[in-house]
């Protein structure tokens, strides 16, 4: 196995490019500390794109690689770095390592970053009884899809794994160096070009069953001018959560993560799953955000769903989906205003809720909280990062009015949910105290998105 890294080349001037919100793409090379977030950000087209005048022999930047080890962590910090995590022997086979290994291109301080985390590498966590939980087949949707190979109840988890690849969302572009004269499309084709070739020392890199799983996955991006490997990324990545240069809201300086099992789920406004990312394994986890029956397909969000259905359309359109989920074929003007409105309302029943605590003579929040609850599952929003709040305080008013049986219940609920939307079960982070410092405002939706982005 090589272990590389590329020297990111001086050019006159650079800018960051991104590409749409909710689409993954490669990344700028950090400055400083990484920070991306004074960069102008340009979108990379998609869609059918006219290619303007062929850029052929137009250089944007030189960069060279060279091997040096997998445990090495003392770059600089713009240093982009190839690498393999966690560190594998040269050679390695997935009989060696069968929790499998990330192919990455990372900045220098994104690498100490990920070492400097307690317990890494741990070993993939297993679903229960070691069963698998998923199956990839052909979907009604389009292509193939992910689907409950039994039932799974609300915080299972479904699979761990670990990315085939992690890349920048976001790359430098230079604009410099005999560009002289070309429009910024042409510019943009320039630089695409190159950080495609620059991916390829990355996928170059993968084993060859690796390799032939990532050169399979879907590419929504043909027409663009994103080169195949460019195009894979923009179509099958994640954002990664908590790997970031810069800003963590910025999503020029996000990373995105390809997987062989889960880049195969498809898209809805009302998801059965959520996904977070376990950064001590590097994986992946997939769990389900309410319960699913066996043989029923599994999905994910793609897009902030806290949306109107229109707005949800335009992010669509950069992945070619006209969602035809049961939550945009049956949105009305009240769905898309519960949608947009919802994290306020939940706001709402909490401030209510701790006036409740300070003076029982108020009125509690139980049945607003429980009409709420009725009308999320409906519109199928219980992947909403505040769903959890909702069942708190439920549970809580149940407690304090020494409705025992009724408490347990909703407690053994916001503990799944929990469990389905952070990772962890409620007593395992002392969620208490952790949820009551989530925002529970549209913003949080959108840094906990959990869509491939
Ligand atoms: C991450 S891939 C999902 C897996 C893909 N179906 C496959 O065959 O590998 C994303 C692509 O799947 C298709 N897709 C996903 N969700 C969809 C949906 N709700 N409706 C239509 N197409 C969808 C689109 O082509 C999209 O660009």
């Amino acid at each position: 196995m090589k272990r590389g890294f590329l020297k990111t080349a001086k050019a006159k001037k650079t800018e960051g490019i991104a590409l749409p919100p909710v689409v993954s793409t490669p990344g700028v090379p950090p400055k400083g500390n990484g920070s991306f977030s004074s960069q102008p950000i340009i979108m990379l087209p998609y869609g059918k794109v006219e290619t303007a005048r062929p850029t052929e022999g137009v250089v944007s930047k030189k960069a060279f690689c060279r091997e040096i080890s997998g445990d090495t962590v003392n770059y600089s910090d713009n240093t982009i770095v190839f690498t393999s995590l966690p560190p594998v022997k040269r050679g390695a086979t997935l009989d060696d390592e069968p929790d499998n290994w990330a192919e990455c291109v990372l900045a220098g301080h994104i690498k100490r970053r990920i070492f400097s985390t307690p317990g890494f590498p741990r070993p993939i966590k297993k679903t229960a009884g070691g069963k698998v939980n998923h199956r990839v087949r052909p979907s009604p949707v389009g292509g193939l899809g992910m689907f409950a190979m039994r039932p799974v109840h609300t915080g299972d988890l479904i699979i761990a794994e670990r990315p085939l690849l992690i890349s920048p969302r976001s790359f430098g572009m230079a604009v410099g160096s005999g560009m002289e004269g070309l429009t910024q499309a042409e510019i943009i084709q320039v630089n695409v070009k190159e950080w495609e070739e620059r991916l390829g020392v990355a996928v170059k890199r993968m084993t060859d069953e690796n390799r032939k799983a990532f050169m399979a996955l879907a590419n929504s991006h043909t027409q663009d001018g994103s080169g195949r490997i460019l195009g894979i990324i923009r179509t099958n990545g994640y954002k990664v959560p908590g790997l970031y240069d810069g800003d963590e809201d910025d999503n020029a300086g996000a990373y995105t993560a390809v997987l062989n099992v889960m880049s195969r789920i498809n898209h809805s406004c009302s998801p059965n799953t959520a996904y977070n990312f376990h950064m001590a394994s590097l994986s992946f986890e997939l769990r389900a955000v309410r319960d699913i029956k066996q043989g029923e397909e599994l999905f994910t969000s793609y897009c902030d769903i806290f949306r109107t259905k229109s707005e949800r359309a335009e992010d669509l359109a950069t992945y070619s989906i006209i969602c035809a989920c049961p939550g945009c074929v049956g949105a009305t003007k009240e769905t898309d205003l519960f949608r947009s409105e919802l994290a306020k309302r939940i706001e709402k029943i909490r401030a209510d809720h701790h006036a409740w605590l300070e003076d029982h003579t108020r009125p509690n929040v139980l049945s607003a909280s429980l009409k709420l609850i009725a009308e999320i599952e409906k519109e199928g929003l219980t992947d909403a990062p505040w769903f959890v709040f909702l069942l708190g305080m439920v549970e809580n008013v149940y407690s304090v009015s020494g409705n025992t049986n009724s408490a347990k219940k909703y407690l053994e609920r916001l503990n799944n949910h929990c469990m389905a939307s952070t990772g962890r079960s409620l007593e395992a982070h002392k969620a208490a105290a952790h949820l009551n410092t989530l925002q529970c405002n549209s913003e949080s939706s959108k840094c906990l998105a959990r869509s491939p982005v």
